[in-house]
């Protein structure tokens, strides 16, 4: 078993991007810059959005935090976008999920500019994904086929099974997971909540792309020998022996099935890291798009 060491391929992602970051400085030219709208104060979502930033001031980019109580109404949150595609100094920009109840998400993804839309999630991106067409992948999906590319997995003619349809997994990864070329040319099957004989499904994955959010779904005795598990499922479990009041678990009982499994993503330390690493590769892409219009 390898362990497909998420934590250790962002960090040479992030080195190969600062690298870039600092031969723009040293050449006078403007840097990339990106922009998140937070919406309320949901602990987890705080969490990533500040690796975010973080990761950003790592790499020498220009980062902005834009924070929005969580009584934000749908058109004060349409005219924040509006600033931010208008702003000629910011590259790209997120809105992070999940948007308060009083908030149509829909109405906002299509209100991001396509070119500033480094999450993927806007229609016209995600059109252009599933047909080959260049443009931003979704970060946590692309972070997946960056770790199976480094890794050296093959997928060549492979049963994938993806759990779980969410719009920004478990449905760009079954699209993507089937393009041509590689990491692609996978058979996929997308299994959700109505999914019958889901067990007899999975048993047959060579790869197996759980994005379900259930800790510990994902057993040793589902799994066929030598599949590969790739793990996106976080869950903050309470817990007032840690630290933190909290630990987080993955989908997969990763102790169990990486004795089974030929590749495995953990929990923390493989999916999440590259999810940042690739939002970052957005955004330099996004920037060179700017560059090349004006
Ligand atoms: N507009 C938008 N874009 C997103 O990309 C987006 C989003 N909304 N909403 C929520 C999900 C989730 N997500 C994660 C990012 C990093 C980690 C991450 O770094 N995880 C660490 C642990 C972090 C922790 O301590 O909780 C790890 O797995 O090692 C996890 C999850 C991005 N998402």
């Amino acid at each position: 078993m390898e362990i497909l060491d998420g934590k250790k391929v962002s960090n040479e992602i992030k080195q190969e991007i600062a690298v870039q970051v600092a031969k723009m400085r040293e050449k006078g030219e403007k840097v990339p810059h990106l922009a998140a709208i937070l919406v309320g104060s949901d602990g987890a979502s705080l969490t990533y959005v500040g690796s975010k930033v973080r990761s950003c001031e790592k790499v020498g980019f220009e980062s902005t935090l834009v924070k929005m109580p969580s009584t934000t109404s749908e058109l004060e949150l349409l005219n924040k976008i509006e600033e931010l595609n208008k702003n000629e100094d910011i590259d790209g920009f997120i809105v992070q999920l999940p948007l308060p109840p009083q908030i149509d998400t829909q109405k906002v993804l299509l209100a991001v500019d396509p070119d500033k839309d480094v999450d993927g999630f806007h229609p016209m991106n995600f059109g252009k994904m599933a047909l080959d067409m260049s443009t931003f992948i979704p970060a946590t999906p692309f972070g997946i086929l960056e770790l199976l590319e480094r890794y050296n997995v093959d997928t060549k003619g492979k049963h994938t099974v993806v759990i779980g349809r969410s719009h920004i997994v478990g449905r760009p990864m079954s699209i993507l997971m089937g393009r041509k070329g590689w990491p692609g040319n996978s058979t996929v099957t997308l299994t959700h909540s109505h999914t019958k004989n889901i067990t007899q499904i999975i048993s047959q994955a060579d790869i197996v792309i759980s994005a379900l959010g259930v800790p510990k779904f994902l057993k040793a005795e589902m799994i066929k020998d030598d599949a590969v598990i790739i793990d996106v499922g976080i869950t903050r479990v309470a817990d007032d022996s840690y630290e933190k009041g909290y630990y987080i678990t993955g989908d997969v009982d990763f102790e169990n099935v990486s004795k089974k499994a030929s590749f495995i993503t953990p929990v923390p330390g493989g999916v999440g890291p590259m999810t940042i690493a690739m939002l970052l590769k957005n955004t330099l892409l996004a920037r060179d798009r700017h560059r090349n219009r004006k």
